[in-house]
């Protein structure tokens, strides 16, 4: 049997409707497993020989680990293109990404609830590894998550590009520890700059407003 292939506009509904890989299912426990250690450590109050015993243990994970080749992830973005991405590469693609990625340790996960050429809205919740001010999400982790849900209902929409321009207004501080909610959507189009606008909400209160500017490569623009 020939292994089923994807070009660019399958790989949304493929990556929500395939079964997730084997090595997925793994690298998703790891990630989630260093995440839940990422936001359990920090400000522990435990004693000395706690943080000693930690620390060794991790050491050890860390040297278990050693350095391991990489795979080429230009290499999966060329098949995509050819319509000639496996599932594989579409896992490659997409669950590394640094903000929602199953896969990658540092990610926030959004549970996404809308995704569509009119919008995409998600919800998550950041825990103390993301504090700046006591009690609030920090302005530098709010901008990176934004640049992402933006960057998404640019896809959602089946168009592409990078960011150009991204402007944060930060109405009210964003609660840590608790569900909040992202939306964005395109408002306009000129010529290869795509205009985006996105915002944070903590229950009916909007914490803040995002818009930018993303410009479609010069290649497919
Ligand atoms: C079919 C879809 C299926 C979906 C597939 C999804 C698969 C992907 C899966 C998973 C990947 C996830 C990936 C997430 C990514 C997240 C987002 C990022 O992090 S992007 C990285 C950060 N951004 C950069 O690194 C950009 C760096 N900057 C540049 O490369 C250039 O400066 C660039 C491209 C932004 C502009 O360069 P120029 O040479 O193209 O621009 P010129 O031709 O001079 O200008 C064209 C027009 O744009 C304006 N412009 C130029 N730069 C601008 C800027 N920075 N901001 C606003 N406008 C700008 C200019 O004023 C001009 O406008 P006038 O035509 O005159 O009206």
């Amino acid at each position: 049997m020939t292994e089923k292939t994807f070009g660019p506009f399958e790989l949304q509904k493929a990556y929500s409707t395939e079964p997730v890989p084997d090595d997925f299912v793994l690298r998703r426990r790891i990630s989630t497993a260093m995440r839940t250690l990422s936001e359990r450590v920090i400000r522990a109050e435990v004693d000395q020989a706690t943080l000693q015993h930690w620390a060794e243990q991790l050491e050890a994970v860390v040297a278990t680990v050693g350095e391991p080749e990489r795979r080429d992830s230009k290499q999966a973005n060329r098949k995509l293109f050819t319509g000639a991405a496996t599932i594989e590469d579409l896992y490659h693609m997409m669950d590394f990404d640094p903000v929602s990625g199953g896969a990658n340790p540092i990610a926030p996960q959004v549970t996404w609830v809308q995704e569509g050429q009119e919008g995409v809205e998600g919800t998550l919740r950041l825990g103390q590894q993301y504090q700046g001010p006591p009690g609030r999400v920090h302005g530098g982790v709010i901008a990176w998550i934004l640049d992402a849900v933006l960057s998404r209902a640019l896809h959602a929409a089946f168009r592409l590009g990078v960011t150009g321009t991204l402007n944060i207004r930060y109405l009210a501080g964003t609660p840590i520890e608790d569900t909040i909610t992202c939306r964005a959507r395109i408002t306009g189009q000129e010529g290869r700059k795509i205009f985006i606008e996105g915002s944070i909400w903590h229950g009916d209160q909007q914490t803040v407003h995002a818009e930018g500017v993303w410009l479609t490569p010069k290649s497919l623009g």
